[in-house]
């Protein structure tokens, strides 16, 4: 029986290799049979934000119209266009991970979501093509999107949470007792099964950790088993311990089970860093690394940047981006 309308064995690779689940080496249904890569070429974003001078915006709120248009004291209000993305090109291949890095502000999460169509309008431009082809319906239906912020309820447990979204998303083809099973392998998938009857919680209620709220996060996806995942800043608020294990799931899910994995991440360790297989630097919209992540520090160090003392890549790349290269010696 085929869970996810797929053509394949839910179980096998595009290679026809065996697809295993990622903590138990078991056989796994995570497995993409329809592989998305995805290219997106020169893509800007702009909004129109509207300049406040010294609270104008609130003293506009609370004297109302009157206070925009009569006082001389306040400035006539100008819209200005901001650009959020500027010229942003790369590319995510099935089976690898392409981590997006920058500072805080730098744009990360609106890639993100024009990655995955949810960025529409006239102030986007550029193209997201999957398998060459413009995104479409199905596409985004194949999309997984983490968000940063979840919207768990903290009173349900892991398998509870799982289930009721297993009953929502997954189609009405598939019986109860096969919707059981899909949460199931998705939670032996992502290590939850061992916390599955612990309730969320949330800063009142004791729940499941921080890493394990993020792996229900993602098994939350991965019960549509998506082609690709997108996910915002998965390992922020994760000790470094903790991230790395995440990443290693990521990486299980991308090359045993074929997907393409795009995530964010504000800053990676060292031993996190090299397990992405591309990366894109930000800075204040553009971008300023496109690459495999092994060739970044040589690419830096090649346009005359270069630390003076061994340190971790991605911490050297946010120095760079933060534009604070006056602060390291040597650099
Ligand atoms: N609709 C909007 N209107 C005005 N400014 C916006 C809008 N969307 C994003 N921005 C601004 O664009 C910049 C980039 O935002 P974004 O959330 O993509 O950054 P980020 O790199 O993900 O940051 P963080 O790591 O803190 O989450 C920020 O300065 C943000 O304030």
């Amino acid at each position: 029986m085929s869970l996810f309308n797929e053509t394949k064995p839910p179980h096998q690779n595009n290679d026809n290799t065996e697809c295993h689940d990622v903590q138990t080496q078991s056989p796994s249904i995570l497995c993409s049979s329809y592989s998305i890569t995805l290219k997106f070429v020169d893509i800007c974003y702009k909004v129109k934000v509207e300049p406040t001078n010294g609270g104008g915006a609130i003293k506009r709120m609370i004297c109302g119209e009157s206070a925009k248009s009569s006082s001389n004291e306040l400035p006539t209000a100008r819209i200005e266009e901001r650009t959020i993305l500027n010229g942003i090109t790369g590319i995510a291949t099935p089976g690898e991970i392409l981590a997006v890095l920058g500072p805080s502000g730098s744009g990360k999460s609106t890639l993100l979501n024009a990655l995955a169509g949810r960025l529409r309008g006239h102030a986007f431009t550029g193209s997201i093509l999957s398998n060459d082809k413009k995104l479409t319906k199905q596409t985004q239906k194949r999309t997984g999107f983490v968000t940063q912020d979840d919207v768990l309820y903290p009173h349900l447990t892991v398998k509870e949470t799982l289930l009721y979204c297993a009953l929502l998303r997954l189609p009405n083809t598939l019986t109860k007792s096969d919707k059981i099973n899909v949460v199931d392998s998705v939670m032996g998938e992502l290590g939850l099964r061992k916390c599955g009857d612990t309730i969320i919680g949330n800063s009142f209620i004791r729940g499941v950790s921080g890493g394990e709220r993020k792996r229900v996060c993602i098994a939350h996806e991965m019960l549509v088993n998506p082609s690709l995942l997108i996910l915002d800043e998965p390992t922020s608020g994760l000790d470094s311990t903790a991230a790395h294990r995440l990443v290693l799931t990521l990486q299980g899910l991308a090359r045993k089970g074929g997907k393409t994995v795009i995530t964010s991440v504000h800053q990676p360790s060292s031993r996190v860093f090299q397990m992405f297989d591309s990366v894109l630097v930000l800075c204040d919209g553009r971008s300023i690394y496109f690459g495999k992540g092994c060739d970044a520090m040589s690419y830096f160090q090649h346009v005359g940047f270069q630390p003076s003392f061994p340190m971790n890549p991605a911490d050297f790349f946010l120095d760079l981006a933060n534009d604070s290269l006056t602060s390291i010696p040597g650099a």
